[in-house]
This record gives structure tokens, C-alpha cells and sequence, in this order.
């Protein structure tokens, strides 16, 4: 049966063309606010590459949308995130996924592979001030105040420069956690949040300031989207060229190679901060050359211990770019991260309960 057969509608033995308005490419996507403003994002950028093409989106709910009660932290699944959109790009009934790269595990179910990384927003973390508060920056923050998060990496980050600050958990989507936020009563003086979802979900005018390489790193692969599609999937491939960013996926590229050589997902400590810098193109405007630089960092829980490591090189593929992330993650295991990695591993596993309330919530909950 030729690609270009004619949907039958009165046979079904003839299979539908796809990306015709009867029968269009499907985009997979969890049905948060946040999710569909990023799948909306991606859909319009096909649109827009293959205009003679029909697409839509369907909703998928995943186990870490209906698992509410769980502290993610003692979940600690790799695949809350991605697993039921997996199974459904699978099973045919979506052709791609779009999600928050910082949510897809580094190490992708068989038979399917990151197709594209759409071009980043500001991939930093944010401070967010209670409506009212004078604040621009952590340092101002008067001591004993209370900054709302749910990712463990900010917090032993953040532990670590501002052990005058309190951390407290804070769950629900954005517009719940900026609510809780503004709250006359509420116990927070301030949030951290990706300016990305921040910037995404038009409360970018709320960012007091952002927080930034050196002294802070923000998780692997945020502010990014990656694209999931079915391996071997050439059609898909194809129509996915011109709406993928090579830089941002050369630099992803580098991030998650660290983070799977750290065995980590996106609930432990590890920060990255990347840049492709002198880049030099060919005619067809792909890069040939860039100075690729990756910061990686490790932090134990409480921030008493903290390893960071720079690696610098001139790379010509996302391969090499790789090669980068693994060069980093190795630098990080010799001065000391595998220990703090595991210690935090054994503490999940042998010492769950016993987590104090404000380390519970992993990297988060994706929005
Ligand atoms: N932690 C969950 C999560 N996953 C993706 C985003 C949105 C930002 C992004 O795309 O990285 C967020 C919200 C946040 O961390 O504040």
C-alpha cells in the first residue's frame, strides 16, 4: 500500500493517509496548562513547515498527574512523566510527544528516541516574590524567610549560599503555586520557578530576578522541549527537520550525557548551565564548529557538600557535544559526586519516611 493511496473511509482495510484533516499526525501531550501551551508551540511550528499538513493534539494522563498525594521524592520514578504518552506513541495513537525536556528520562523506552529539542526559553531558575514584598533578590530576603519549592536540587543549592532562608515544599500547577504565593496568610515569601514556565504561562512580569551560572545551575534539559518519536520513524524524522534547534540540541545533548553517566533523573541534585559560543555554519545554515562549555554540579541534600566542574571544547557534532557531558559527569565522580549520589540513593531507598517535609518533592512537579 502506497503512502499516497486515498483514505477509504467505506473500507477499512485501507488505511487512512496521514496528515490529511480526516486522519491528521498526532501530537501526544499531558493536559496541564503548561504542557499544552508547549504542544500548541511545537504544533504551530509544523503548521507553519508543512502547511499543506493537518495536525492536532491529543491529552494523555500520566501516573505523576494522578499520583497527587505521593511525595515525588519517594517515588523517585524516572518515568512519571512520559510512561502512559510512551505507550500511546507505541501503539500508534500518537505520532510524536512534546515534553518538558527536563522531565524525559535520559535513557528513552525501546523503540523510542528524542526526534527533535525545540529552541529554549531561558533555561535559569527564577525568584518569584509575594505580590506586594520589595524584594528583587535572594539576598534581600530577611532571615528566617520561607522560599517555596519542590525540587531538591534548588534547595541544596540554594541551602548552601542562604542557610539564613527556610525552604518549604510547594505543590500544584503554577497558577495554584502562584496563588498560594500571593496569599495574605500564606507562609511563603518567595518562590523559585523555571523562568521558563514562568515566561510560558505569562507571569514572566512576576520574575524579580534570575538565578545564574556560577553560583546557581538550573536542571538538565529545562526551559527545553524535547520531541519523542517511534524509532525508525523516517516520515516523522523528516517532517521534524526545520523545527528542531541545533544549538540547544547540541548543548542538550551535552547536559543529559552528564546526567546519564550520574545515573540521575530529574530529582537529584545535579545542576548543569551550558553554552555554544564562536559557532561556524555551512551554507544550509547548520553549525560545523562551536565552543561548547558545560558547568556541571552535584550537591548533597543539606548543601554541606558541593562539587562543580567546567569543561570547555571545541565540538563539530551533538556526538562530540556528548562527549563532553560524559567528560563532565567523570570530572564530577572524581571529586567526590558518586559518593553524595549514592548516599542521597540509599537515603530514598532505606530512609524514605524519614525525609523531612520540604525535601519530598524531587525536581518538582511538572506544570
Ligand atoms: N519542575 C517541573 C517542571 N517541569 C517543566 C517545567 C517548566 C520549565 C521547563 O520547561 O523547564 C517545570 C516547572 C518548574 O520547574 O518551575
Amino acid at each position: 500500500m502506497s503512502a499516497s493511496t486515498p483514505a477509504d473511509e467505506t473500507n477499512p482495510a485501507v488505511p487512512a493517509v496521514k496528515g490529511t484533516q480526516a486522519n491528521p499526525f498526532v501530537l501526544g501531550s499531558r493536559a496541564s496548562k503548561l504542557a499544552l501551551i508547549q504542544a500548541n508551540l511545537v504544533m504551530n511550528a509544523l503548521r507553519h513547515a508543512h502547511p499543506s499538513l493537518a495536525f492536532t493534539i491529543a491529552t494523555v494522563s500520566v501516573e505523576g498527574d494522578r499520583n497527587k498525594s505521593q511525595a515525588l521524592y519517594l517515588l523517585g520514578g524516572k518515568s512519571l512523566w512520559t510512561k502512559e504518552l510512551e505507550v500511546a506513541l507505541l501503539d500508534g495513537e500518537v505520532d510524536i510527544i512534546v515534553h518538558s525536556l527536563k522531565d524525559v528520562p535520559t535513557t528513552l523506552p525501546e523503540g523510542c528516541v528524542l526526534g527533535a529539542v525545540v529552541a529554549r526559553e531561558d533555561p535559569r531558575d527564577s525568584l518569584v516574590v509575594k505580590e506586594g514584598l520589595g524584594y528583587k533578590t535572594l539576598q534581600d530576603l530577611p532571615e528566617g524567610s520561607v522560599v517555596g519549592t519542590s525540587s531538591v536540587r534548588r534547595v541544596a543549592q540554594l541551602r548552601r549560599s542562604f542557610p539564613h532562608l527556610l525552604f518549604q515544599d510547594v505543590r500544584g500547577n503554577l497558577d495554584t503555586r502562584m496563588s498560594k504565593l500571593d496569599a495574605p496568610s500564606g507562609p511563603y515569601t518567595a518562590l523559585i520557578l523555571a523562568h521558563a514556565g514562568l515566561a510560558r504561562m505569562g507571569w514572566a512580569h512576576r520574575i524579580s530576578s534570575d538565578l545564574s551560572a556560577p553560583e546557581f545551575l538550573h536542571a538538565v534539559g529545562q526551559g527545553a522541549l524535547g520531541i519523542e518519536v517511534r524509532e525508525g520513524d523516517k516520515r516523522m524524522e523528516q517532517l521534524l527537520k526545520g523545527v528542531g534547534e541545533e544549538t540547544t540540541e547540541w548543548c542538550t545533548a551535552a547536559e543529559r550525557a552528564m546526567l546519564r553517566v550520574l545515573e540521575g533523573g530529574c530529582s537529584v541534585p545535579v545542576g548543569a548551565a551550558t553554552s555554544l559560543q564562536n559557532i561556524s555554519s555551512n551554507e544550509s545554515e547548520a553549525i560545523v564548529q562551536a565552543k561548547l562549555t558545560l558547568q556541571g554540579s552535584v550537591t548533597s541534600l543539606d548543601g554541606s557538600v558541593h562539587v562543580q566542574k567546567t569543561v570547555e571544547r571545541t565540538v563539530r557534532s551533538a556526538q562530540e557535544a556528548k562527549s563532553v557531558g560524559e567528560e563532565c559527569a567523570r570530572l564530577l565522580v572524581e571529586a567526590g559526586a558518586g559518593s553524595i549520589l549514592e548516599e542521597i540513593g540509599q537515603d530514598r531507598q532505606g530512609r524514605a519516611e524519614k525525609v523531612t517535609e520540604e525535601m519530598k518533592g524531587a525536581e518538582g512537579v511538572p506544570q
